[in-house]
């Protein structure tokens, strides 16, 4: 052999592996021949037939091929499938078949030559049943076998089928036929007419079966004449619309040949239960690897739980840290400008997530996300590695004046939390810890779930249910119940600042005092965010607990519109949307406004004329031109303009809209908002309820409501005129229907009941019966309000 050869030393290994029987190296092609054998290897080690070997093997000289076989017949005996009756290892692989005798006219020798040969192996199929039946089928086995019906026109059982080939072999043999034994390893049971035998043979299914293997040697020996039936036939000899499939697998057994595995051809059996089938289970199965814990994993979980493990038994040197990991970043922007590079340009602490917080002061919070950003600073969700407790952690900005409000906050949020509120009752945040981090005060609270903005976004910015309005609402009061009985004022009341205590139930906690003063001390004058922002603080007047009273009036109306009510976008936007929206506000609150001048102006006499007014709100124009900016025009996202249209004509939940008696009652809920809106949006913040006030009012406590409401010690002797300021139709006489006229005196000195400390002296022009506005056929006018998120259902479930 020339070892120097690639094609030889690959035909080497064939031999080894072919070198096992003759009969099964005739058969060891599929994985010899499926690429990686050349055209020498297919006859020096695949000892198969090739199509190519046999072009090659044609093309040699008679020299070089008996030279190539001679290196080769003391190790391999090849089978000549068309050499069928005098092989002999010399000669077979030289010679082609003596005769055609069905080869056509127009068929190339190759393409006969694969036609004919059982070698090209069919794809695998399905289990079949007993082929020996197929044999009974007339359309062939009359023609072609003497398998044929019997007298009374049944055809024989397979038992009997066998009995009756064996009859007809011995008779044939005895007529001259040539037995089986004669044609080396090849035979076909049921057929031993030479030709029927040459046409049909193939060497596939000679050698499958192992009781075959054996009655073939002793065939050989000429010890058995007979030729015993093989349970497997070859494909080849059935008729072709009838082809049974492959049983069992050729490819896995031919493979298993080559492995040297004893083939072992499952029997059939009769089975009439699952426990007949007596499945093999393998405890390890191929291709599992020992675990560290020395059970077996499986590929898909070594290369995905344990691909660590995984990486570490490929390579030795892998080595893996997690605190190498590349750590995601939650702060934007993320590069460090200060405080030697821990912050950005901001002066946030750049966080990452698995950093670790507060060690420098004996504490481990480890970061897992970001929750929320705000003007103070940011906040994490994260874990107290110490006590395993997820919270969430405010990283406050280290620039001096965030510090100082911050403490405010935390001085506040201890205040609450031990003396005010210390059972936890009234909606407060709870703050756990505080520590510093690379200067950055931290103050540790308890994890809420969504504030309010994120669950109207998740509903779509459509409105909350009255029902769950209500429940919100009343919670809010009650915490600014507390705050006004302890003279604290909360100066951002929002919905961001509001926050689901679970995402699944209607209980929420106030957050966020990082405003917050007490009452005394209203330093502050720029203060509230300004969709929320009281009309006292955008004219400048001083202010009291009043303002978280506006602010939750701009948030009731949102959870039931949505979006916000008044969506400045600027301090004069806003200004304007709430004046047409809701009316002017007292002329002492102009007049005593330090910003009044700013958006407003005094109407001259001629002015004066037509209207009660003593001011009006400068037009875009005029404000654009004096503080040389592009004031922009409102854009309006209600129809309607006044409070109480707003309200009325918004669109019906869907649940309601095909039910008269569901609509009226909607629409009696909303006018119950309405009046409560009107008291709590109410522009002057000495009439404005306070939360005592306003817990008491029908749209909290459910009662009925009439139509009118006056608050327990209210000192407005006509509470006619709060209803018609809920129309925006009380102070803006210029537009005003009905003809009212209060005129306040502020006096700071005089603390009564009522709303805050006021002496009010009112003369009522004119009452309008809220009720009497009711249209006739409001149904009409509304759309449909489209389905809540799921999240929102899940809120109303609850409530509902
Ligand atoms: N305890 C908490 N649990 C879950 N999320 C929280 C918690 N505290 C705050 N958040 C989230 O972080 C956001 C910002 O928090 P916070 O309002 O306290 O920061 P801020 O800097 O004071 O903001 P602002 O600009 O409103 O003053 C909140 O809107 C909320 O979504």
């Amino acid at each position: 052999m020339n070892t120097s050869n690639n094609n030889d030393s690959s035909s080497s290994n064939c031999n080894k592996n072919t070198s096992l029987s003759p009969n099964l190296a005739t058969h060891s092609d599929a994985s010899m021949s499926s690429g990686r054998a050349t055209q020498d290897s297919g006859y020096l080690g695949g000892n198969i037939w090739n199509p190519s070997y046999m072009n090659q093997a044609s093309q040699r000289s008679p020299q070089q091929q008996q030279h190539l076989q001679q290196q080769h017949n003391q190790q391999f005996c090849f089978v000549n499938p068309w050499n069928e009756e005098k092989v002999t290892n010399s000669q077979q692989n030289l010679v082609y078949p003596p005769q055609y005798d069905d080869l056509n006219s127009n068929e190339s020798l190759d393409a006969y030559r694969r036609r004919k040969s059982s070698l090209v192996v069919p794809p695998t199929r399905a289990a079949a049943p007993n082929p020996f039946q197929y044999d009974s089928y007339p359309a062939y086995t009359s023609s072609n076998t003497n398998l044929a019906a019997n007298a009374s026109g049944q055809y024989p059982s397979a038992y009997q089928q066998q009995q009756q080939q064996q009859q007809q072999q011995q008779h044939a043999y005895q007529q001259g036929a040539i037995p089986p034994s004669q044609f080396g390893s090849r035979f076909v049971p049921s057929l031993y007419n030479r030709q029927e035998f040459q046409r049909r043979q193939s060497l596939a299914a000679t050698n499958y079966s192992s009781n075959f293997s054996s009655i073939n040697s002793g065939a050989n020996q000429g010890t058995s004449p007979i030729p015993a039936i093989s349970s497997y036939r070859r494909l080849s000899a059935y008729p072709p619309s009838t082809s049974p499939p492959l049983q069992p697998p050729f490819k896995q057994l031919r493979r298993d040949e080559v492995q040297g595995q004893k083939l072992s051809i499952p029997q059939m059996q009769p089975c009439s239960s699952k426990n007949d089938l007596q499945p093999v289970i393998n405890v390890t199965p191929k291709f599992r690897r020992a675990s560290l814990n020395s059970k077996t994993i499986s590929p898909l979980v070594s290369v995905t739980k344990s691909l660590i493990t995984t990486y570490s038994l490929c390579s030795p040197d892998f080595t893996y840290q997690t605190s190498k990991n590349p750590k995601r970043v939650l702060t934007k922007p993320s590069e460090g400008k200060c405080n030697n590079g821990f912050d950005n340009l901001n002066s946030d602490y750049i966080l990452y997530v698995n950093d670790v917080l507060g060690v420098e002061q004996n504490r481990k919070y480890l970061v897992l996300d970001i929750l929320g950003q705000g003007t103070f600073g940011q906040v994490v969700k994260c874990q107290n590695l110490l006590t395993k407790e997820i919270l969430a952690v405010k990283v406050v900005k280290s620039r001096t004046e965030y510090l100082t409000q911050s403490i405010t906050e935390a001085k506040i949020l201890e205040l609450l939390n031990q003396k005010i509120d210390p059972a936890n009752k009234h909606h407060f945040l709870r703050m756990h810890d505080s520590f510093v981090h690379k200067n950055h005060l931290c103050l540790v609270f308890e994890l809420l779930s969504n504030n309010l903005y994120e669950l109207l976004k998740q509903n779509k910015f459509h409105g909350l249910s009255m029902q769950l309005i209500r429940t919100f609402t009343t919670q809010i009061l009650d915490s600014l119940c507390v705050l006004k009985e302890s003279k604290l004022i909360h100066c951002d009341l929002k919905p961001e600042n509001i926050l689901l205590c679970a995402p699944d139930k209607p209980e929420l906690k106030i957050i966020d005092f990082g405003s917050s003063c007490e009452e005394a001390r209203t330093v502050y004058t720029y203060i509230q965010s300004r969709f929320y922002r009281a009309p006292e603080i955008i004219l400048g007047i001083p202010y009291s607990t009043s303002i978280d009273m506006w602010s939750l009036g701009c948030i009731v109306a949102e959870l039931f519109l949505g979006i916000p009510i008044f969506p400045g976008a600027s301090e004069y936007n806003q200004l304007t949307r709430i004046i047409d929206t809701l009316g002017y506000p007292p002329s002492w609150m102009i007049d005593m406004g330090k910003n009044s001048g700013k958006f407003m102006k005094k109407l001259t006499p001629e002015e004066s004329v037509i209207s009660t007014q003593k001011h009006r709100m400068k037009t875009i124009e005029e404000f654009s031109r004096e503080y040389n900016i592009v004031e922009k025009s409102s854009k309006q996202y209600f129809k309607w303009k006044k409070l109480p249209d707003i309200i009325r004509n918004y669109r019906y939940p869907k649940s309601i809209q095909n039910s008269e008696e569901l609509i009226d009652q909607e629409m009696h809920n909303r006018e119950c908002l309405i009046h409560f809106l009107g008291g709590v949006l109410d522009l002057n913040p000495l009439e404005r309820w306070t939360p005592q006030q306003a817990m008491l009012h029908p749209f909290i406590t459910k009662q009925e409501f009439t139509g009118e409401w006056f608050p327990p010690g209210s000192s407005l002797p006509e509470p006619s005129g709060k209803q018609d300021n809920t129309k925006g139709q009380q102070t803006d006489r210029r537009n005003s229907t009905n003809s009212l006229n209060h005129d306040y005196v502020y006096n700071s000195n005089i603390g009564n009941g009522g709303a805050d400390s006021v002496d009010i002296s009112t003369s009522s022009k004119g009452n309008v019966n809220v009720l009497s506005n009711f249209p006739n056929n409001y149904a009409v006018s509304h759309s449909v309000q489209e389905g809540p998120t799921n999240e929102f259902n899940k809120l109303h479930i609850v409530e509902e």
